[in-house]
């Protein structure tokens, strides 16, 4: 059963049971986080007397959605900044926990993981652990898991009594979770409109249900990797967001599209070896890096440009020299790039959006997740399993033990 669409328009989950369900999580979510920001719910021994920051411990669709969403829209000002924990490098660990230092006391650890079980995960979760021993706290009262009901890490927070627990269902992938309490709960925390972004996203699920292909926003990007990938992944997708803070776009889209498309079968049970491969960067910084490739050197890709129209909130724009903005110079950079690839045949695609907000980065979300989908009937595969992970995986847990 796959059912992320569901999370940002309940009315069309299949029972009343499971919208209810979705209906109190998001309640329950906000609440919770109301309560950490308002210092009703505070960390047991801080001088803060509240808590002032997330430590978020995670991984692939466990992180990159979280990671996405607090660089394109956490505040300069968090009631909570964020901070994580994706990978099980000792190095990168005792960076994080560093950073922290005496903050520790008033640090919120959400531990994400949908199956429960990730290795990388739960060492990252048994190393803040013992931070917390060291520095004399109680790890139970800060601790909040984000798991599969009766999961490994579900059980352990609940025998251990920790602060707080929220479900992540079984019929949500972890690349689709962005809108479930993965992606919610650190969201509101950083004082992000999660309710906007839910709105986003299911405007753009409606947008994108239409049979008319060009009206389908979806299916006219879906048709687009078809065509510039000659249906069968030819061409690698560059995505540049002409924006700073769509930085990690390109890196949320790895996982949401490399993992869904990538596949050796399709439905059919014949070997096609499927997938599209993404990288990119933002312009126009990176732009000075990679124009020339892309410009003159082989042609193996094709471009998605992430247009923004607002830069500065009205009033607040600055002309460095008559009539021309910093930002005008942004989409002068843009759209000469863009000239450039086509002057030499190279494709693109533009995705133009108004202004960063919780909206339009919900609406990103679910265009990208729907667009995906799409693909995957044209091509014929099953876009919501990993087959090829998780047996990487077993073959890791092999060779360690
Ligand atoms: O949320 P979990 O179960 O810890 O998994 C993390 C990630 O690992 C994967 O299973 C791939 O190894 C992804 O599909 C998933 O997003």
């Amino acid at each position: 059963m796959v059912g992320h669409y569901w999370l940002r328009n309940p009315k069309l989950a299949p029972n009343s049971f499971l919208r209810l369900q979705i209906e109190n999580n998001i309640e329950a979510i906000s609440a919770f986080a109301d309560d950490v920001v308002g210092g009703k719910i505070k960390p047991p021994s801080s001088p803060e007397g509240r808590f002032t920051q997330i430590l978020s411990v995670g991984i692939g669709g466990s992180a990159l959605g979280p990671q996405f969403v607090a660089e394109a829209l956490a505040p300069d000002n968090p009631p909570l900044k964020i901070r994580f924990i994706d990978n099980t490098d000792p190095a990168g660990i005792d960076h994080q926990i560093a950073q922290l230092g005496s903050e520790l006391a008033s640090t919120l650890v959400i531990v994400v993981s949908k199956s429960g079980g990730t290795p990388e995960t739960r060492n990252g979760l048994l190393e803040v652990q013992k931070a917390f021993r060291e520095a004399g706290l109680n790890f139970s009262k800060q601790g909040v898991a984000i798991t599969q009901e009766n999961s490994l890490l579900d059980n352990t927070a609940r025998i251990e009594g920790w602060l707080a627990r929220f479900p992540m269902f079984d019929w949500v992938g972890g690349r689709t979770s962005e809108m479930s309490a993965v992606g919610l709960l650190a969201a509101a925390l950083q004082g992000i409109d999660i309710k906007e972004m839910l709105t986003g996203a299911s405007l753009m699920d409606e947008a994108t249900r239409t049979p008319v292909v060009k009206n389908n926003p979806a299916a006219l990007l879906a048709l687009c990797w078809y065509w510039a990938s000659d249906g069968v992944g030819s061409k690698d997708m560059v995505v540049l967001p002409y924006k700073d803070s769509l930085l990690l776009f390109s890196r949320y889209l790895q996982q949401l599209v490399m993992e869904s498309l990538g596949k050796e079968f399709d439905l059919d049970g014949n070997r096609v070896n499927q997938g599209l491969s993404v990288y990119g960067n933002k312009g126009s910084t990176d732009q000075h890096a990679y124009i020339q490739q892309l410009r003159e050197g082989v042609h193996n890709f094709f471009a998605t440009f992430i247009e923004v129209l607002r830069d500065r909130p009205p009033g607040h724009d600055w002309e460095l020299e008559p009539g021309v903005t910093c930002g005008d110079y942004l989409f002068g950079m843009l759209q000469g790039t863009r000239s450039a690839l086509y002057a030499n045949g190279r494709e693109s695609i533009t995705v133009t959006v108004q202004e960063v907000t919780p909206r339009s980065v919900g609406a990103l979300i679910a265009l990208y997740e729907r667009a995906v989908g799409i693909y995957a009937s044209l091509v014929n595969i099953n876009a919501y399993h990993q087959p090829g992970t998780d047996s990487s995986l077993y073959l890791l847990l092999w060779l360690l033990f």
